[in-house]
Parts: structure tokens; sequence; C-alpha cells
């Protein structure tokens, strides 16, 4: 940590590609064993991950990360850390057995059998979930349910730690996640911003209960200006709280809202959208000259929302920069689709002109390369399976402002 950010800063983000100093990450674990071939769709994976070769890939990821001297966190052991507050093993309880299949006595019987459990084993049983052949509940709930169905849902897709929260400059939104295999995800996050000690007393800018927006969809593309991807996952009703809520609390002056197409492939803005450098940022070239932006300013009290515009020139206006460039990487549409597909655009940068990307994107990598972008490719043959990139598996909780860069 340098002076300029102060000693005790340890958490706030306020661009994309400010150097990253610190990072939660997720290793992924149990909870992946719980994907079978007629789970996987439901639980938003497109195929059955070899776990073992997935902590692999992800260990590299994270060494990546540190050889460049960004400190990893990892949620699950945040998580086991929050849980040691009594308070936090109630609520983290209350939550996981909210479900209504569960019936009053399967639920009683999972209360008090969680509530035994000691920090490392609730957690591990939070994100890993519960089936129901695991306990000896009995009633007629746990009688009439399949061996192999879920009393508590595994969540595989904590993996992707981009999406259940967001840092934005000082203050942290928890997000509220669209798809119904991921809802639970942000109660875990929601713990670790209210009890560790790390983050006691960092102010909440965003909640689960409200209006949907997934932290894929969010970008700070500098400080003050943000771009929120509306599509399949972050509702307009969601930006349009964001926006209220980010004016609020002074965090930002312009929330760019960015139409994306409302289909897997571009689940999130930053499936097609990623920076690199302070101007300049990676596009999906099929759909980089068809991307529009609203911009929402306020004046303090009511939201005023702008005529659409290409996004590049909304952006610059609202960065204040002449412009905001594209890394044009000329690919034919059909490799750039599949590239696409593959979290080509998903970078996760490091510093200006530094990123990560996965190492199957070849042409992807190879263009930015050209461009002057130093690209560190690490393999995610098995971690791609779930359909997120370097961007989407990283969650910055520490960035140096821009200004020392
Ligand atoms: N920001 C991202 O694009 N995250 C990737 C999330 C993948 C996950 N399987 C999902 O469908 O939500």
């Amino acid at each position: 940590m340098t002076e300029a950010q102060g000693v005790d800063k340890r958490y706030g983000v306020d661009s994309e590609v400010g150097p990253l100093r610190t990072v939660m990450l997720h290793r992924p674990g149990n909870e992946l064993r719980r994907l079978t071939p007629r789970n996987n769709d439901k639980l938003l994976f497109d195929g059955i991950p070899w776990v073992g070769r997935a902590q692999e890939e992800h260990d590299a990821f994270a060494q990546a990360l540190r050889d460049r001297d960004v400190e990893v966190l990892y949620l699950g052991e945040l998580l086991t850390e929050a849980l040691t507050d009594p308070e936090a093993r109630s609520v983290a309880v209350t939550g996981a057995i909210a479900d209504l299949r569960l019936g009053d006595t399967l639920r009683d019987y999972l209360r008090t059998a969680l509530s035994d459990l000691d920090p490392a084993r609730l957690a591990e049983a939070l994100m890993a979930g519960v089936r129901n052949d695991e306990v000896r509940a009995g009633g007629l709930v746990t009688s009439l349910l399949a061996h192999e169905d879920f009393l508590i849902d595994p969540l595989p897709n904590l993996l992707f730690t981009r999406d259940s929260s967001v840092w934005i400059r000082d203050s942290v939104a928890v997000t509220s996640l669209a798809m119904p295999a991921r809802a639970r995800e942000t109660q875990l996050t929601e713990l670790i911003y209210t009890f560790h000690p790390r983050f006691a007393g960092a102010d909440k800018v965003y909640d689960h209960q409200l209006e949907h927006v997934e932290g894929g969809d969010v970008l700070a593309l500098g400080p003050g200006v943000l771009a929120v991807g509306v599509g399949e996952r972050t509702t307009p009703a969601g930006v349009e709280r964001l926006a209220r809520r980010v004016f609020a609390q002074g965090l930002a002056h312009t929330v760019l809202a960015v139409p994306i197409a409302q289909q897997r492939a571009t689940m999130h803005l930053d499936t097609v959208c990623t920076m690199v450098d302070v101007d300049a940022v990676l596009m999906y070239p099929n759909m980089a000259e068809e991307m529009r932006a609203h911009a929402v300013t306020t004046d303090g009290e009511q939201l005023y929302v702008a005529e659409p515009e290409p996004f590049l020139v909304a952006a610059a206006k609202a960065l204040g920069i002449d412009t905001l460039r594209r890394i044009d990487t000329g690919l034919d549409p059909v490799t750039a689709e599949r590239e696409q597909w593959d979290d080509g655009n998903n970078t996760l940068a490091l510093a200006p002109r530094v990123c990560i990307a996965y190492e199957r994107t070849v042409e992807t990598n190879a263009r930015l390369e050209e461009s002057g972008i130093e690209v560190i490719r690490i393999s995610g043959s098995e971690l791609g399976s779930g359909r997120g990139g370097p961007r989407c598996m990283s969650c910055p909780v520490l960035r140096a402002p821009l200004a020392v860069v």
C-alpha cells in the first residue's frame, strides 16, 4: 500500500483500471461437486467441470494476481471468519432455511442442526448446500422429497464474485441477483460486509432485497462515472434505483444505462465490454457499433435521462475526455462470436494497459497485445464451463486511485 493511498485504506474502487491492490475471489469447492447433467442448466453451468482441475486453474489465477502484488482474499475464508460472530450465525441460518419448500418440521430441524455447526462447517453448508439424504430429519416433507433433492441449494456460481457485490468508491453494493439459482449468494456477501471486522464501518449503497442489479453489469469507467448494463440480469428499475442511491451518497455524477441483448451469451455488460486503459475499452465487435447509452444525471432532487447516444460518445462526455478508444480486434464475426462466448472480452485489468485473460481466446489476446496491452494468460478450460472469465471471477476491493498512477 502506498502512502498516497493512505495507510489504513483497505477498500475503495473508483475505476476499472486503477492498480489493483486487493481482490476477493472464491476458490471453487464442493459446491461444484453438486453439479450433475440433470441440474447443471438450472444451476447456470454449461457442463460438469472437473473440480480438481478447476481448482488448479483457479490457484494459478490467484498466483498470477499475487505475482503482481495483488492481495487475494477468499470469500469462503471471509465467510467463515464472519460466522464466528453469533449474530452472524443466527442471520445466516435464518436466511438459509427461509425457503418455503421446507415446511415447519424440516425448517426447525435444520435450524437446530445448522446452529450446532462450527463456523467452517456452517460456511460449507451455506456454500455447498445440504441434500435430503445427508440429514436424518424425519417428517412428511423429507419423506416425500427425493433423496437427492436439495434442502439448501448449492451455490456453484459463487466462483463469480464479481456479481454478488461491487465496490463503488468507498461504499459496497451488495447486489440483487436475478436468477433463482444465484439469489442466495448475496446473503453470504451481506454477512461478510456486515460482520467481518475487515469491513467494519464500510458504507453500503445497495442491498439484496432491492431491484435486480448484478455486479457484472456495473463498470466504473472512471471516478464518478458508472456504466450499467441492462439486460438479462440488471433490470431498468435496478439501474434507476442504483443511480438514485449512488447520487444520494455522492459516489457518482453520471450513470450510463446501457441496454444489452437479453440472452445468455451477453448476460452482463462485462461479457461484451471491459476497460483495458484509462481511455480504452475492449468491445465485442459484433455489438460494438450498436451499443447505446442513456446518460442519467441529477440536480440533487430528480433524475435526468438524456437521449441515447453511441456508448463511446456518451462515455467520453461523462468522463470529460475527448475520446474513449475502442480496441478494434478486427475479428471476423464468427471468430468474434466464438471468442466472446469463451469470455475473450471479459478481461480483468490489473493496471492501465495490463490485464488478465483466458489463454484460449487467442485472436482477441493477440489484437490486445498489438494495441499495446500486456495480456497475462491463464488457463480456463474447466473454470469456463460456468461461462465467466477473469473479470467475472474477481471482485476488486481496493484499487489505487488513477491520480497516483
Ligand atoms: N459477470 C459475469 O458475466 N459473470 C458470469 C456469471 C456466470 C454464471 N454461470 C451465471 O450464469 O450467472
